[in-house]
């Protein structure tokens, strides 16, 4: 059972319909969903309900497999691009296409663990077309996040900062305990921020993702899903670039139907080597600049070392890190 003694409500997210100019009063509303939630809906953002459905059935092929196929690409395999259950939580197994290739990723892994060669390359050609098709939204999104910082600044920053961004999708699939109704609610992945600029969310009809209020003591509020619908997220590098003006947002999924959920979650992400540095128009002359500059990889490193479940994204988030960094400074002063 989900342990939180707050009310549950229906989030009413605004919607950024891309295939119309931004105009200022969705960009008003866009600042406050993600200065309260991290979170906002995109709609005609043009990816067809067919690659959606055909994502569905790859998903289900793949992780009907029995696990010992599975685990030919599992965190022991050398291509780990498989994360089964009991590692981010008993109901959650996962599946990792990279970029910029999303081809040949997505091919080193199918040719692992199926046989027909027609249909390895059907899926080869849908995942990629996924990827480079979020690549682009993804693209899109960033400079509406930093428009809402402030008039031109996409203009002003996207190429200084966010030209050598690089995604990765994962493709998550929920299997519920079958005493769910014993229970009626279950967590099938734990409160996280995600470790990106911006994540893009695709849910599946059978909901279960949920945000964290940032006012009203921190209440859980369902993200319903709505078909032709996309969610799109803060992370928790964007939020260090824009010194806390978005804020990343905490997000958790629970399970209260007795039947599979199927997600796919593609993160958009700043360069391993960059430093993550906020620039002085951003923190505004007003403000003091929150983070130290870090190198990106320092962060991803200190998430997926940290102990608890053992899985990258459930636990610290990017104000951990900072805490951790001063602490280490202290000490070596001290010492
Ligand atoms: O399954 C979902 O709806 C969200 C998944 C998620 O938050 C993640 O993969 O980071
Ligand atoms: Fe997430």
């Amino acid at each position: 059972m989900v342990s939180d003694s707050c009310l549950e409500t229906t989030l009413n997210l605004p919607s950024l319909d891309l295939s119309k100019p931004l105009q200022p009063s969705s960009l008003s509303s866009l600042s406050e969903a993600c200065h309260q939630w991290g979170f906002f809906n995109i709609v005609n953002h043009g990816i067809s309900r067919d690659l959606f459905a055909n994502i569905k059935s790859f998903s289900n092929q793949l992780f009907d497999l029995p696990s010992e196929a599975k685990l030919k690409l599992g965190p022991s395999s050398c291509i780990k691009t498989y994360t089964p259950h009991f590692i981010a939580s008993p109901y959650f197994e996962s599946f990792r296409v990279c970029g910029p290739d999303f081809h040949s990723s997505a091919q080193d892994s199918i040719e692992v663990v199926f046989n027909d060669t027609t249909n390895r390359h059907e899926f080869g050609e849908m995942l990629e077309e996924y990827g480079k098709k979020m690549t682009e939204l993804a693209k899109e999104i960033t400079k509406i996040a930093l428009t809402i910082l402030g008039d031109g600044f996409d203009t002003r920053f996207y190429d200084i900062d966010f030209n050598n961004c690089h995604g990765y999708f994962r493709i998550n699939r929920y299997s519920p305990p079958t005493n769910l109704e014993d229970k009626t609610s279950t967590e099938g992945l734990g409160m996280h921020t995600d470790m990106s600029c911006i994540t893009i969310v695709y849910q599946d009809e059978i909901g279960g993702l949920q945000v964290k209020s940032k006012k009203d003591e921190g209440r859980w509020m369902d993200i319903v899903p709505s078909e032709g619908t996309l969610v799109v997220n803060i992370g928790d590098l964007l939020q260090a670039w824009s010194n806390d003006k978005l804020v990343s947002s905490e997000h958790r999924v629970v399970l209260t139907k007795p039947v599979n959920r199927l997600s796919v979650a593609f993160f958009w992400c700043f360069e391993d080597e960059k430093v993550i540095s906020a620039p002085d128009e951003v923190v505004g002359d007003e403000d003091v600049r929150l983070y130290d500059p870090f190198v990106c990889l320092d962060y991803l490193k200190f998430r997926e070392s940290n102990e608890e479940g053992k899985f990258e994204k459930v636990g610290f988030t990017v104000k951990d890190f900072v805490t951790h960094n001063t602490k280490n400074c202290l000490q070596k002063s001290i010492s």
